[in-house]
């Protein structure tokens, strides 16, 4: 999926769309040379100068109601995401109000076409059309904020990180330092890309792998689950919480070394809360860094896992120690998945066969 709003338009303030129009239709009417009278030419100049700067102005502003996509129509990561970078509600009054401009613009260009046709007066003709000119700049200033709202919204929601939402998906959770990405690049094989992510500073890692011809995306979370959900804000919980919509199976990683700077006893602490607020989801435990990792401490973490009703795999992801035990472990989480996508592709693609016969 791409980014639902990447082909937002620059959203352009009052004054600037009203220059440009303004600039436009005088281009317009100074190459044209219209047949007939002095009234019958002043008629035609001021009818097209109406109606390019009707034109301009309307296609500007249609042209960003086409193309922002319905936030309610998208699914629902994105929803959340949304909900977090801009007001929802906000965000539809404005547009409705783009929209409302569209139409008034419409009404008063026909009105003063019509009038400038039968005014016999080029004086009148000439008053007729700035007349107009004047109600468009009144109807653009009167919604500069929506405009200045809209460009603000739209440079916030292209920064949205673009994901597959179809693909399988790991979600891998744990504090900084114990060793996400390192996992994230051994298990996928490309590089992993950078999405950004509202309220993350770099972004999420995306990386994807295949097995058995059928494909796993896999996504690093740093600044995420990294850190107790209680030391957040709301908007940062739900920004958490798209994940939901997201994720199909948690990782949680430990680092029995302590050498990424957190005791085992905190890094307990944050994987009960983040197995409390992901309650619903399947949960596989690596206890990573074991080639340098004290053997009592990873025997302490063993037991606490334990306890909560998981069997944590053992995992080295700088040697590759254990890597296959997790990749098995993950796969028979989500093959389903991936079979179940894999078959509504062939199918799509097996009925286009079928069309083109
Ligand atoms: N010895 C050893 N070092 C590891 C292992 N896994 C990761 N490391 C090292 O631990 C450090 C942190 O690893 P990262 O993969 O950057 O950790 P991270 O969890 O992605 O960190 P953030 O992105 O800050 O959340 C790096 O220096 C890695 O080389 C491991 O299995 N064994």
């Amino acid at each position: 999926m791409k980014n639902p709003f990447e082909k937002m338009p620059t959203v352009l303030t009052a004054d600037e769309l009203i220059d440009k129009a303004f600039r436009r239709a005088e281009r317009a009417a100074s190459a044209y040379n219209p047949p007939g009278g002095k009234v019958a030419k002043a008629r035609q100049r001021e009818e097209l100068r109406v109606r390019t700067v009707s034109n301009v102005v309307r296609d500007n502003l249609r042209k960003i109601l086409d193309r922002t996509p319905g936030v309610s129509t998208l699914p629902k990561f994105y929803q959340e995401l949304v909900d977090t970078l801009v007001d929802r509600d906000q965000f539809h009054k404005s547009l409705a109000r783009v929209n409302w401009a569209v139409k008034t613009i419409r009404n008063l260009e026909q009105r003063h076409v019509e009038k400038i046709r039968f005014e016999r007066d080029p004086k009148e003709i000439a008053k007729l059309r700035r007349a107009f000119y004047g109600r468009v700049a009144d109807i653009l200033h009167e919604i500069d904020d929506d405009l200045r709202y809209l460009n603000q919204a739209r440079n916030v929601l292209k920064e949205l990180p673009v994901v597959d939402l179809e693909l399988p998906t790991v979600v891998i959770a744990g504090h900084p330092n114990v060793g996400k990405s390192t996992l994230l690049r051994a298990l996928t094989n490309a590089r992993p890309e950078v999405a950004s992510y509202p309220f993350t500073t770099k972004g999420i890692n995306v990386g994807q792998f295949e097995e058995h011809y059928l494909k796993y995306q896999v996504i690093d979370t740093p600044g995420l689950l990294d850190r107790p959900l209680s030391e957040r804000n709301e908007v940062e919980k739900q920004a958490i919480l798209a994940l939901k919509h997201l994720g199909d199976v948690i990782v949680y990683i430990f680092d029995p070394s302590e050498y990424c700077g957190f005791p085992i006893e905190e890094q307990m602490h944050l994987f009960e809360e983040i197995l409390r607020e992901f309650g619903e989801f399947p949960f596989i435990v690596a206890i990573n860094k074991v080639d340098i990792a004290d053997e009592e401490k990873v025997k302490a973490v063993e037991e606490f896992v334990r306890s909560t009703g998981l069997e944590p795999v053992k995992i080295s992801a700088l040697t590759g120690e254990g890597l296959e035990e997790l990749k098995k472990r993950v796969i028979e989480i989500v093959e389903p998945k991936a079979r179940e996508l894999a078959k509504k592709i062939m199918e799509k693609e097996l009925s286009k066969f079928r069309g083109e016969l």
